[in-house]
């Protein structure tokens, strides 16, 4: 079979606005378009894909998974299952519950799946039975590290944290796996705030250690002599939700709060009367110090020899975030010293920390064993919250308190939806066009849109395309928690260009271009003039098109497989290859040519349900004005 050299400009065959005509099975020409009418519905019904060996292939999955079809209404929907997570538990998936839920939250997940709450596990029985799990929800006492993603052997989707510190979840090991992580930000804010509270107030006033003597039959009014809160500067350090709930709560007692937080907006603490300052002058200037900071490797030990040295001597310090953040030795030094008069603490770095603790043991420190969420009203709100969370994720929702993956409020995602179908196909038909088929290592992708460019949010459309560039050639997983991590393993850079068009802002999308760089196609007239493979792809009435191959325009319905064929533009073309396929007992969907002018070169793109067998193919080659073809399995 010959192969053509890249054509340089494509001129329109027909009326339609890229230029390309559709065929119809009764051959009827209308002017400027060939019409093919379909035995199958037009809109996406089941779209049953077969590999060459007939068998249903993984493609299958793939449509099935990310179009969810309404079929009484023909239109599809996004079930973003497959944006996050493989799809392969049955009816009823299994979550494992490693500590105490609400029972709230335990009846949201009873109602959806097999629900085992198995408290208490060593990390060596987590790694044993986490396998046969399809979500694991836990709150800070369960350590999922990266052997518990490894040991899960790909089952694991989502991990739900009820609670908002994730530093108990290895994020970076559950990106690579393609597990969500999702937390429960929110439902237990004022219990924190709450606990926070209650151990100034009763560190300032002595009232564990007074309790404490009194049971021991004391009476020891002189020693537990406290200090006043009122006009006492307190600094919050991280004012997020439970810093600032704090600070309200601080301003009622009549304290002059300060906050520190790099990241929080000034004008939200301007709004509470609460001042922004530095971490120095935070800790310098301050007769209180409770922490609000999540512990990251910027917060770790940075309360230290060094400073608590810098604090005002007779400091107090509350610590509910999170141990790790003070050097707890240090601590010990800096209360010895007096340097700090006060601690009160519901977190430590180890939990539960060792019975010789001395810093458990100190005197001056108030304990609790991580209390801070622990109230009935705040455990039932989160087990609800992490379960609707957990849940939506099995099923393929994309959740608001996503820790490791994008956020996308659901008006984005329907009006997204079928581009994001369009992307992962046009990904894995461009792959296919490359000779050999891996190797891709520079992809370019073209957004053409009339939106302003912060009005379209481009990383589901690149996780998907992604996607259809990796899963046909080879064994990863791609979802929308590793698509970048995976791209980056495997190699493949995608970069994006958007092309602000002028048309109407209404759809997100005019076209989505993806172009391969420096490999050569099996199909050569996909290349174009600057030795790029290009394809482009529109969405049409809710379904995804192929609009353009090289620098032919085309017009395809992406529902089945493609076979693209090039040849000299002659009339009885169209009739030959629909023959040759209705003989083999292929089905076509939709048959469209693009030429760059009448007689000379055209391609021909036939959308067929069924993969043709190896004998309908040849046949296809056998015809002479058939120069090159290809087929694209979807
Ligand atoms: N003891 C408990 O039971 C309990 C309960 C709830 C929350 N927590 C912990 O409390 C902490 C805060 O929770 P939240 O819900 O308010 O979280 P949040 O994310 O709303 O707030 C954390 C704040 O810390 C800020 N921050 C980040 N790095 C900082 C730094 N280096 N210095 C100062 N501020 C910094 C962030 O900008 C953010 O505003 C977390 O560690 C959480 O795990 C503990
Ligand atoms: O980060 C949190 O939400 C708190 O530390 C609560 O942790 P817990 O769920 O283990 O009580």
């Amino acid at each position: 079979m010959a192969s053509a050299t890249p054509h340089s400009s494509s001129i329109k065959a027909s009326a339609s606005p890229n230029g390309a005509s559709s065929t119809n099975s009764n051959f009827s020409k209308k002017p400027n378009q060939i019409s093919f009418t379909s035995s199958i519905n037009p809109t996406p019904i089941s779209a049953k894909i077969c590999n060459s060996n007939g068998s249903p292939g993984r493609s299958s999955s793939v449509i099935s998974n990310v179009l969810k079809i309404a079929e009484s209404t023909g239109t599809a929907a996004l079930d973003a299952t497959d944006l996050r997570a493989p799809t392969s538990y049955g009816p009823r998936p299994k979550i494992l519950v490693s500590e105490k839920l609400g029972e709230a939250g335990l009846q949201v997940l009873r109602g959806f799946g097999e629900v085992e709450c198995l408290y208490n596990l060593s990390p060596e029985e987590l790694r044993e039975k986490i396998s046969s799990f399809d979500a694991l929800i836990v709150r800070s006492g369960t350590k999922v590290t990266r052997q518990v993603f490894e040991a899960a052997k790909g089952r694991l989707k989502v991990v739900g944290r009820a609670g908002v510190g994730i530093d108990n979840v290895d994020l970076p090991a559950a990106t690579e796996f393609g597990c969500l992580v999702v937390n429960a930000p929110t439902a237990n804010t004022v219990a924190a705030a709450e606990h926070g509270i209650a151990l100034l107030t009763s560190m300032a006033r002595n009232v564990a250690q007074s309790d404490a003597s009194m049971k021991a039959g004391k009476w020891e009014r002189n020693k537990y002599v406290g200090v006043s809160l009122v006009g006492k500067t307190l600094a919050v350090m991280g004012f997020g939700k439970v810093g600032s709930e704090v600070a309200r709560r601080a301003k009622g007692l009549g304290m002059h709060v300060i906050a520190h937080d790099p990241y929080a907006a000034a004008d939200r603490a301007r709004a509470m009367s609460v001042d922004l300052v530095s971490f120095d002058e935070a800790i310098c200037t301050a007769d209180f110090i409770s922490l609000h900071m999540p512990l990251t490797p910027t917060t770790k030990n940075v309360f230290n020899d060094h400073t608590f040295s810098k604090m005002k001597k007779g400091v107090r310090i509350i610590n509910v975030a999170r141990g790790g953040v003070i050097d707890e030795d240090a601590l010990v030094r800096a209360l010895d010293s007096g340097v700090v008069a006060q601690a009160a603490l519901d977190v430590f770095v180890e939990e539960p920390p060792s019975k010789e603790s001395k810093l458990v043991q100190h005197h001056n420190v108030t304990v609790t064993p991580h209390l801070g969420a622990s109230t009935k009203e705040a455990q039932e709100g989160v087990a609800i919250e992490i379960a609707e969370a957990v849940v939506g994720a099995l099923n393929g929702e994309l959740s608001a308190t996503a820790v490791n993956a994008p956020m996308v409020p659901p008006e984005v995602l329907s009006e997204l939806a079928p581009y994001v179908i369009l992307a992962e196909k046009l990904g894995r038909l461009a792959v296919q066009l490359v000779a050999g088929g891996g190797g891709v290592q520079s992809v370019k992708v073209v957004y053409r849109s009339a939106r302003d460019t912060d009005d379209l949010d481009t990383r589901l459309l690149r996780a998907m395309i992604t996607k259809g560039i990796i899963e046909p050639i080879s064994s990863s997983f791609v979802n929308l928690v590793n698509a970048d991590h995976v791209a980056k393993q495997k190699g493949l850079r995608i970069s994006e260009e958007r092309v602000t068009i002028d048309s109407s802002p209404e759809s997100p999308l005019d076209s989505i271009q993806i172009n391969i760089s420096n490999m050569d196609s099996k199909f050569a007239s996909a290349v174009t003039e600057d030795g790029h493979i290009s394809i482009e792809g529109r969405v049409k009435d809710g379904v995804p098109h192929l609009t353009c191959v090289g620098t032919f325009d085309v017009d395809v319905s992406l529902e089945g497989n493609v076979i693209l064929c090039r040849q000299v533009d002659q009339p009885g073309m169209i009739g030959l290859v629909g023959n040759i396929l209705g003989q083999h007992n292929v089905n076509v969907s939709f048959m469209s040519v693009g030429r760059t002018a009448p007689r000379k070169k055209a391609i021909m793109a036939i959308g067929v349900d069924e993969a043709p067998r190896k004998e309908t193919l040849d046949d296809i080659g056998n015809v002479p004005a058939i120069e090159e073809f290809v087929f694209l399995d979807l």
